[in-house]
């Protein structure tokens, strides 16, 4: 069958709007076949590695799935909590956090987890919430500047089920959040609350995940959107331009990636009089292996290696109340005229008398 058969329909049923909240993903286990698995999939999609199908093949089967999954499954390993790994769990409870702050507003909707790569997939979302009966979806990934290896490449999912689906239902797909004043904010509460504690500090790196630098030359906004969510973070922190910097980390494989690179940045600034740095991710929503074990891990050893004497690692939004107060402003505002605040049972009753009138029509 070409299209998938529709979730059974009874009339009089509440239509219901959804809400799919999409990370990147992650291995199901710390374990070398979790992350063979997990590593095929994510870099074989062309929006993650832009080369020649057939050469990549060729590498990513030959060499990478060969010694990758062993290095990368005891770096999991580090992070992995009583519960699973850091994202997956982070990114269940912001759903459910979400929807239960958007519900508390006033806004009936359902919002599930989603992962790009793995388990839930962004199908079995978008399946599960049209078998609520959901007949409009909005689609928030959980990355706040856009760029072609995640965005699109979320998007790209999203079109593919469609091509599968017989009644596609309304989509909205949010490309980009790098600017939005509330997510400023919340940053900017987390470095404030830090400081609160620990006392200000006189350099705070905000690394992002790093991207080929063909793709900026390419024309992916990814880079300048990164800069401007660090310029609106240091304006709202009133920082000078010396007691911040704007770095790039994971670089992967061999062509040349953003620049500067985190690790060096941070091996630099003891021989620059910086005894202690505090370092921010904000391009992630959520702690994961990127920063858990790169920088509260990796980075803090390098940079007290190089003689620094005090990191300090400021975490991700994660479930803090600003944070997700703040993915609730970006939802809200992109669910604007559909009807949220409609109380399901006086959807229900609407919506079955209407359709007892338009049956009535028919006959
Ligand atoms: C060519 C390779 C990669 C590109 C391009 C890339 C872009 C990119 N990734 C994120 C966010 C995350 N990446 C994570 C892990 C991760 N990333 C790559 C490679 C590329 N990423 C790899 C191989 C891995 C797996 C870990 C490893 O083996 O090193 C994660 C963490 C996932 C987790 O399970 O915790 C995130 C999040 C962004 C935002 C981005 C481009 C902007
Ligand atoms: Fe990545
Ligand atoms: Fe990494």
């Amino acid at each position: 069958m070409r299209f998938q058969p529709e979730p059974p329909f009874t009339h009089g049923q509440a239509p219901r709007i959804g809400v799919v909240w999409a990370n990147l993903g992650t291995p199901d286990a710390p374990t070398p076949a979790a992350l063979r698995r997990y590593l095929g999939e994510f870099l074989s999609d062309p929006r993650v590695v832009e080369i020649p199908a057939l050469v990549w093949k060729v590498i990513l089967h030959g060499i990478i799935l060969r010694v990758r999954p062993a290095k990368s499954a005891a770096k999991y390993a580090s992070v992995w909590t009583p519960d699973g790994s850091p994202l997956a769990v982070w990114t269940t409870r912001q759903a459910k956090l979400l929807q239960g702050y958007l519900g508390e507003r006033g806004h009936s909707v359902t919002v599930l987890p989603a992962m790009r790569y793995g388990q839930p997939s962004i199908a079995s979302a978008l399946d599960a919430l049209r078998a609520q009966g959901a007949d409009k979806i909005l689609v928030l990934p959980a990355y706040p500047q856009y760029s072609g290896a995640t965005t699109a490449s979320t998007f790209d999912a999203v079109s593919s089920w469609v091509q599968k689906v017989r009644r596609v239902p309304a989509l909205r797909l949010v490309a980009e959040y790098h600017d939005h004043p509330a997510y400023i904010e919340a940053l900017a509460a987390s470095v404030r609350a830090h400081w609160k504690v620990e006392g200000p500090s006189r350099m705070l790196v905000m690394s992002f995940h790093g991207m080929p630098e063909r793709t900026l030359h390419l024309g992916d906004p990814y880079h300048c959107q990164c800069h401007k969510t660090a310029r609106l973070l240091a304006e709202a922190l009133e920082l000078s331009k010396d007691q911040y910097r704007v770095t790039f980390q994971s670089r992967f494989g061999k062509a040349k990636w953003l620049e500067p690179s985190t690790e060096p940045t941070l091996k630099a600034l003891p021989a620059q009089g910086h005894e202690r740095v505090d370092v921010i991710c904000p391009g992630f929503v959520a702690d994961c292996l990127e920063t858990l074990e790169e920088i509260q891990m990796e980075g803090k050893e390098a940079f007290l290696q190089a003689g620094g004497k005090q990191f300090h690692y400021i975490p991700c939004l994660n479930a803090d109340h600003a944070g997700i107060s703040a993915l609730v402003q970006i939802a809200t505002e992109q669910l604007a005229g559909w009807p949220t605040t409609q109380a399901p049972n006086d959807a229900d009753g609407k919506a079955s008398a209407a359709r007892a009138r338009d049956m009535g029509a028919a006959r």
